[in-house]
């Protein structure tokens, strides 16, 4: 099977999110992408628990039978990084040929994550455009990355959180019922009432 992993901190997952997924999708014939929310991300501060973004990222798929979630960074205790992830993923699925799926912003870090020269044995890497940031190949071993352009969403998470702080809509960034989800829980609310910390922004 062809496997594309979509890995976040989705808090929340946006459309841009999920334009980039479905178009990578459909345009490299895979079968199933999986959303994977990072457990603890040791390169951000402040960020929402991992169950209220894993549940908005469940809800926001829900529609897209090619579309799956998965819990391997946040049931594995300590720092996420994406070797972890990509070995998990390797032993739950022998035989899968995994896409990991990367925006233009995290691809020029690339470099930097844990264990890179070991990464790019276990997946192949597609880096997306997104408005704002270049898209290059960061230089690469072995295979390299592939470049693709997907639909321009001018979306961040960052935003999000700072309209809702700010009493401003959220509508039509993120799916109806992740708006739902985050007025029930009082995610990002200024007055921060159940759950969810805003951080200040990158
Ligand atoms: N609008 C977008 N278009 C294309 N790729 C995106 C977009 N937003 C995020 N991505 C990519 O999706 C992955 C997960 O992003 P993440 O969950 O950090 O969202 P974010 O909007 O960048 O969040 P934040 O604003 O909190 O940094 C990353 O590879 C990122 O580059
Ligand atoms: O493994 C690393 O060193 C590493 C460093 C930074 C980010 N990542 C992964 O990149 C993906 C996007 O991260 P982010 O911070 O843009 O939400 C997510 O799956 C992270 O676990 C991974």
């Amino acid at each position: 099977m062809r496997l594309g992993v979509m890995g976040g901190t989705f808090d929340p997952i946006h459309h841009g999110h999920l334009v980039a997924a479905s178009e990578v999708q459909a345009l490299f014939g895979l079968d199933e992408v999986v959303f994977v929310p990072t457990g603890q991300p040791w390169h951000k501060d402040g960020v929402s628990p991992a169950e209220h973004r894993y549940l908005m990222t469940v809800i926001a798929t829900a529609s897209n039978p090619r579309f799956t979630v998965s819990r391997v960074d946040i049931d594995r205790p300590g720092d996420t990084y994406t070797i972890d992830t990509l070995r998990d993923l390797t032993a739950q699925r022998p035989g899968d040929e995994l896409f990991f799926i990367t925006g233009a912003d995290a691809l020029a870090e690339i470099l930097s994550w844990k264990n890179v020269a070991e990464l790019f044995e276990l997946a192949h890497f597609i880096g997306v455009t997104r408005p704002g940031h270049e898209l290059a190949d960061p230089g690469l071993p072995g295979n390299g990355v592939t470049l693709q352009e997907v639909p321009a969403m001018a979306i961040s998470s960052t935003d999000c959180r700072d309209r809702v702080g700010r009493s401003e809509p959220i509508w039509y960034l993120v799916p109806d019922g992740v708006v739902q989800y985050i007025n029930k829980y009082h995610l990002y609310a200024a007055d921060r009432a159940i759950a969810g910390r805003p951080r200040n922004h990158t």
